[in-house]
């Protein structure tokens, strides 16, 4: 019987869906984050169930050949990325890997053939948004990541996934923040100032900051951002955002635009896209063009249809779709998103779009229900997938064509299973890599009646 804290040795045979590698020791079960299948590693016990364990690496004995250092061994050594220690090859073939398990388990398809794999060119610094938690070390202010099931934090200085221009206006407005002695907040007493830092950045290298606090915005932290305003001339927004409530969600309800513009925009497909702080945006751009490219590409024939883009964030979808379809539908929960649609639809003279600002389960079963006769839908949901009653009323109104778009195969996967008992088939299913050096993997699916 194992026990907390035993060291023993396992060897890594595959991964599992959620990243972890697992190997066995004496039939039972040892899952192990940031090990390889191929390793064979000196592991802690640090839970321990009847028909499993999970446990940490203390040693690699023998590195598996697609492991990239055998010396970095944790979360923190790679970041916070938990594919980090695999060649990026390798971490393509177990995503398809794990989407292949899950579909075969969830879905009841075995043998799921992959129609594109579109890899990423930029496997480093892709990331167009950071957050980070800001905490007090050693008389400095510091923000990073919490630690893997802790909420220590740790901070790096060239984060693997981050743009490096963050990085270095965030150590600026920590060193001044040090200098002036603001207040961290401290999620025990629920007391102190500065929460996190988040960033957002555009395809020009634009930036809009936020800086997230509890309380009042002090005449002292007003000061350091007007400086660091002027200071970099990237920097085109810079807001406060107030959040009073003691939760892990960082944002707060008032978002106060400080210095310059309210939003920041992309441009994808000849049209420029507005994004406030609040508002949803894929967080990889090389990678969402060719993940929009790809799932448009799954309608037949888009001229004269009207189109539903469900789940629609800022209206991305909805809005490069509707240069060729007859009308769009976007559906979106977030006012904040919506607005912005709105807004990117007046300025760039798009108008056979409806925005909905509403959630799918009301919005989609009155569209389906109106007189609007609706050809095809996309979904974009987030990672609980569909609502049942959304996908059961897609279903009774016999809609032909549905692309899918999913952050999250297990949901995905349930999804289709539904779809698929109900008429469907899956036509093409795909690979867009989103996320390099994480466990991540965003799928894309195109089903139809048959
Ligand atoms: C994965 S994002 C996709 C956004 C968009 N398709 C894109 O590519 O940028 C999911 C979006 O669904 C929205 N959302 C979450 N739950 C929702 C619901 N029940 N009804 C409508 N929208 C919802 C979120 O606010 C978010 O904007």
């Amino acid at each position: 019987m194992l026990k907390i804290g035993d060291l023993i040795e396992v060897s890594i045979d595959k991964i599992v869906f959620g990243g972890e590698g697992l190997g066995y020791y004496n039939d039972i079960a040892i899952f192990v984050p940031m090990s390889v299948p191929g390793d064979k590693l000196k592991v802690e016990i640090i839970s321990n169930k009847k028909t499993y364990a999970r446990g940490l690496i203390k040693k690699v004995i023998k590195p598996s050949i697609d492991r990239v250092s055998s010396e970095k061994i944790s979360f923190e050594d790679y970041h916070g990325c938990d594919f980090a220690m695999i060649n990026y090859e390798k971490q393509i073939e177990y995503k398809k890997e794990m989407v292949k398990e899950v579909f075969s388990r969830i879905a009841k398809i075995d043998n799921i053939q992959f129609d594109k794999v579109l890899l990423a060119n930029t496997i480093f610094n892709y990331r167009n948004k950071v957050i980070e938690q800001i905490g007090y070390r050693n008389g400095k202010v510091i923000s990073g990541f919490y630690k893997r099931r802790s909420h220590e934090i740790f901070e790096v200085k060239d984060n693997y996934l981050q743009p490096k221009e963050i990085n270095k206006i965030f150590t600026y407005l920590k060193n001044r923040f040090s200098e002036k002695k603001l207040t961290i907040y401290d999620e025990r007493k629920h007391k102190g100032m500065l929460r996190n830092l988040m960033a957002r950045v555009n395809s020009n290298g634009e930036i809009m900051l936020v800086v997230i606090i509890k309380g009042n915005i002090i005449k002292e932290l007003k000061k350091i951002l007007k400086d660091t305003y002027n200071k970099y001339k990237n920097v085109i927004s810079i807001y406060i955002s107030i959040n009073n409530n003691k939760t892990n969600f960082a944002l707060g309800n008032k978002n106060i635009l400080l210095y310059g513009e309210e939003t920041i925009k992309e441009n994808l497909f000849d049209i420029n896209f507005n994004i406030s702080p609040t508002s949803f945006f894929q967080i990889n751009i090389e990678q969402t063009k060719k993940l929009y490219e790809l799932a448009i590409s799954y309608f037949n024939n888009i001229n004269n249809k009207n189109i539903v883009d469900a789940y629609s964030g800022t209206g991305t979808i909805g809005m490069i779709l509707s240069k060729q379809a007859k009308k769009i539908f976007s559906i979106e929960l977030a006012e904040s998103s919506s607005k912005d649609a709105e807004k990117t639809a007046k300025e760039n003279n798009i108008s056979n779009i409806t925005f909905i600002n509403d959630t799918v389960e009301n919005g989609l079963t009155k569209l389906l229900n109106s007189d609007e006769k609706i050809d095809s839908i996309i979904f974009d949901p987030p990672r609980k997938g569909i609502d049942k009653n959304s996908l059961q009323e897609v279903i009774d109104k016999n809609i032909n064509e549905l692309v899918y778009i999913s952050c999250n195969p297990s949901t995905l996967a349930r999804d289709i299973g539904i779809l698929v008992e109900n008429g469907y088939k899956l036509m093409n299913l795909s690979i867009v890599d989103m996320f390099p050096q994480t466990s991540h993997v965003e799928t894309v699916v195109l089903m139809s009646r048959v």
